[in-house]
């Protein structure tokens, strides 16, 4: 590895310092008898500047060096207000480690095309912001279920059945019988808690969802969790302080790139437990009352969660969906048959669902019952259901999207920036 230092270490203080840096020519301009090179490397950007009574052979370099050329440079520390960040290197010397002619990634470029060249976008620093706010989520999320005593497990992605319907399954070959890819790890984190009680698991889940929306991939980061004897209400609030934590952990760690997507930080503040819960009824007269045509029984798309997400400037529980709607595991409301104990946690600002949970039917013979009248044969469920012969407790759990957290706190227009390569319907290269 090269002695060099970083460009966010480069500091107005070092005035005099002579330092190495490596990275990539971000941006490149020449005025009169100086060439300015803005360097990009992970941490950020500096300015160097090549004048001929520093180093005539580094000056003539510099002039013939293009946009995204890698290359090591040094030079002096000078303080210059001007410059990003207040200092500037006087550089007397350039190593071009490849020369670039011309990069195809220009200020006009289409969203379309960034995505055909997403291996050539992602070294932007707007980019690159998106991938730091998504580790540092999950670092957190890591710290707060750490402390809070959750078991990281590794299920299975190679899966034989649906959790969340069968039509959005990809299916595979699996030498002489049918293998699909996981929705959600789920089922599995189920069979995890009667040894672990309290589980975790971070994996990507596949939908063959042919929505063309912006909150829908067909490959995206799920981060799952699984508890013995907790109710849907305790798994609530396991949600709202797992959230506030991911959520407050990266405003402090993360600002300056957050900051890059948005100024108004207000929801991102607004993240202190408890979160405000409104029932499926209530979701339902709000959206009427707000001239949204829907019945109670429809299920809410993107759409009406838009228009429900304007009535809170914080993320907010919705709780108590009718069971037709919702999935075979979920357990019936005893208060009210008609219902299931789930809940999905909205984002404000029209990014709705974030997370989708619920408590887990623990009787053998209603969870048989449901998993029929879905049309699934018991069979396929053999395993699942045996959780149900042997010591059955109450159980819940959620799956929160990773990224369409990364969307709602960085302001995405769409999902698919939030992924280092995104999969959709009609996008499956690079
Ligand atoms: N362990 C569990 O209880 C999870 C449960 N089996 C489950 O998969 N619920 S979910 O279908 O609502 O998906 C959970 C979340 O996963 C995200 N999700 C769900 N589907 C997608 C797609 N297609 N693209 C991106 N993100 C997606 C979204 O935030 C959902 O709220
Ligand atoms: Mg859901």
């Amino acid at each position: 590895m090269i002695d060099k230092i970083y460009c966010a270490q480069v500091k107005p203080e070092m005035e005099g310092q002579r330092v190495k840096l490596a990275g990539w020519v971000y941006r490149k301009r020449e005025i009169k008898d100086k060439v300015f090179i803005v360097l990009r490397d992970s941490s950020g950007i500096i300015q160097t500047v090549f004048k001929e009574e520093l180093s005539k052979e580094a000056y003539e370099t510099a002039k013939k060096t293009g946009i995204e050329s890698s290359v090591i440079i040094e030079g002096i520390v000078k303080q210059d207000k001007r410059a990003p960040g207040g200092v500037e290197i006087q550089a007397d010397k350039i190593e071009v480690i490849q020369n670039v002619e011309f990069f195809p990634i220009t200020k006009d470029a289409s969203p379309e095309f960034l995505l055909d060249v997403r291996h050539l976008h992602l070294r932007s620093p707007k980019v690159a912001a998106i991938m730091k706010v998504k580790a540092t989520l999950i670092q957190a999320a890591r710290e707060w279920l750490l402390q809070d005593g959750w078991y990281e497990v590794f299920p299975p992605i190679l899966v034989t059945g649906a959790v969340e319907g069968g039509a959005t399954l990809f299916k595979l070959k699996y030498f002489d019988k049918t293998a699909y890819l996981s929705q959600s790890a789920q089922l599995y984190l189920e069979a995890a808690i009667f040894g672990l009680e309290k589980v975790w698991s971070l994996t990507p889940s596949f939908r063959a969802e042919k929505s063309r929306t912006r909150r829908h991939l067909t490959e995206f980061w799920h981060l799952e969790l699984e508890a013995a004897w907790m109710d849907l209400w305790d798994i609530m609030k396991v949600e709202e302080e797992l959230v506030s934590y991911m959520v407050q952990r990266t405003l402090e760690r993360r600002r300056s790139e957050i900051e890059m997507y948005r100024k108004d930080l207000t929801t991102l503040k607004n993240t202190e437990p408890p979160f405000p819960r409104i029932s499926y009824d209530e979701a339902i007269d709000i959206l009427q009352s707000k001239g949204v045509s829907i019945e109670w029984g429809e299920d809410m798309g993107a759409d009406e969660e838009r228009v429900l997400t304007e009535e809170f400037d914080r993320p907010f529980f919705v709780y108590g969906y009718p069971k037709h709607i919702k999935a075979f595991y979920m357990k019936e409301d005893p208060s009210d048959p008609r219902k299931v104990l789930a809940a999905d946690m909205l984002a404000p600002e029209g990014y709705g669902e974030i997370i989708g949970g619920s408590q887990r039917e623990d009787d053998y013979d209603k969870l048989v019952q449901r998993i029929l009248e879905e049309g699934m044969d018991p069979k396929d469920y053999e395993w699942y259901l045996d959780l149900r012969k042997y010591g059955s407790v109450p159980h819940s759990g959620f799956g929160l999207g990773v990224e369409r957290i990364v969307a709602w706190i960085l302001n995405l227009d769409h999902v698919r920036w939030a992924t280092l390569f995104p999969r959709t319907p009609t996008r499956l290269y690079p």
